[in-house]
């Protein structure tokens, strides 16, 4: 199988890796000069960082550290970043040292983040596990933690030196793990890169599954798309607001749950809502509206959330980041692939909006 290699410019240029057996030359992703690893990864995927370990130790000058910390979002958090800090400190890790962030979008946000913030910086590379954290998540650089507030309210912009997307370790992740990854890849296409809808139109089943061809076009479609936009636009002036489709009421949705729903699920239901608004202000077609919802419906993905907790979702939304001076701010769309920024919008519109999308 072929190894691809899709590039990120800028400042801080880097490079992401798409194939398999790709974990097998871990050490060359890091400097020479590295004598200390961090390897941060959750309990779930405790063997794998094993093997992980044992590619690393084979370098006589190399001290392993292992990191284990809780799964999913419960790994998000502060304290979570203190115990990192507190296992770095104790084996006086240096800024030539590296972390590796070994797992999904939970763990290489908080990887991501502990590099960043370890002697204002040392150098992570990011080993994505997850559908999700291939094609968004550890691509890029934003890092961080949850707040009891928010959605990733504290963090940093820090560039990974590098990405290694090996497609052999999504062989033990569960379908619905795949399918709300999958989230993020149909948000590519409805910002930036139509062909995945159209892969997804025809054949949904192959889409996800990681063995076929229709999978690997539609990982590096929205990889290749996200490495444009943080080319552009690392620290997000501008551009890179566009990744933010759904995910303004989308965040609200994961506060709302504790943080107990699927990122992709929510994002979901924030893609529906934001495609609703973008009708209702004459901006998208109906069309497009139900181009959509019968892509998550075929994908088996939500669009619809409780009519109740609207008042609540709107408190939060105001602490987006996209938020200014209290106006909330949108991405939404006039076309599939033309996304733009919806400012201030009326609450009556907002409101109007949320019924559509209320089951
Ligand atoms: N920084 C960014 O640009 C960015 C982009 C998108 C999403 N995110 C963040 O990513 C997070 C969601 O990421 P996610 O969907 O990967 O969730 P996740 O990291 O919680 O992983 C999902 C589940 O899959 C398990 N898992 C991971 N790899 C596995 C494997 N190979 N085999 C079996 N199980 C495995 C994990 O243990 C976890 O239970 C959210 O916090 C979201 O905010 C960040
Ligand atoms: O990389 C980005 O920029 C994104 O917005 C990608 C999103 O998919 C991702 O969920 C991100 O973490 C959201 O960022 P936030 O700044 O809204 O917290
Ligand atoms: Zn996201």
């Amino acid at each position: 199988m072929t190894h691809t290699t899709i590039s990120v410019t800028g400042a801080t240029p880097y490079d992401i890796h798409v194939g398999r057996g790709l974990l097998a030359g871990v050490r060359d992703h890091l400097a020479p000069t590295v004598k200390k690893v961090l390897i941060v990864h959750t309990p779930r995927l405790g063997a794998k960082a094993s093997e992980l370990r044992d590619l690393l130790v084979a370098d006589d000058a190399l001290e392993v550290l292992i990191a284990e910390i809780p799964d999913a979002e419960d790994g998000k958090r502060i304290e979570v970043a203190a115990f990192c800090w507190q296992v770095m400190g104790q084996a006086d890790f240096t800024r030539t040292d590296a972390v590796i962030g070994f797992g999904g979008g939970a763990v290489t946000d908080l990887a991501g983040f502990v590099a960043a913030s370890w002697l204002r910086g040392v150098q992570i590379v990011q080993i994505p596990t997850t559908v999700l954290g291939m094609v968004d998540a550890a691509v890029g650089g934003k890092t961080g933690v949850n707040t009891a507030e928010g959605k990733n309210l504290v963090g940093a912009f820090w560039a990974p030196r590098s990405v290694i997307c090996d497609l052999d370790v999504l062989d033990t992740l569960p379908r619905n793990e795949i399918v709300a990854g999958f989230a993020e890849v149909v948000k590519a296409g409805f910002i930036w890169f139509p062909e995945i809808l159209d892969i997804v139109e025809r054949d949904p089943e192959a889409a996800v599954d990681p063995s076929t061809d229709e999978f690997r076009r539609c990982i590096e479609l929205a990889i290749e798309m996200k490495a444009r936009v943080v080319s552009e636009d690392f620290r997000e002036a501008g551009l890179r607001e566009v990744l933010n489709y759904g995910h303004t009421l989308g965040h609200a949705i994961e506060h709302a749950e504790r943080y107990r729903w699927r990122h992709g699920a929510a994002i979901s239901i924030g893609m529906m809502y934001v495609a609703e608004l973008s009708r209702l202000a004459g901006r998208l077609s109906d069309e497009d509206v139900a181009r959509h919802r019968r892509i998550f419906d075929m994908l088996g993905l939500p669009t619809t959330y409780r009519m109740d907790g609207w008042q609540h979702l709107l408190g939060v939304m105001q602490r987006d980041k996209k938020s200014r001076a209290g106006m909330l701010r949108f991405i939404v769309l006039d076309a599939i692939g033309k996304p733009t920024v919806m400012q201030a919008p009326d609450e009556s519109l907002l409101f109007a909006a949320y019924q559509e999308i209320t089951g």
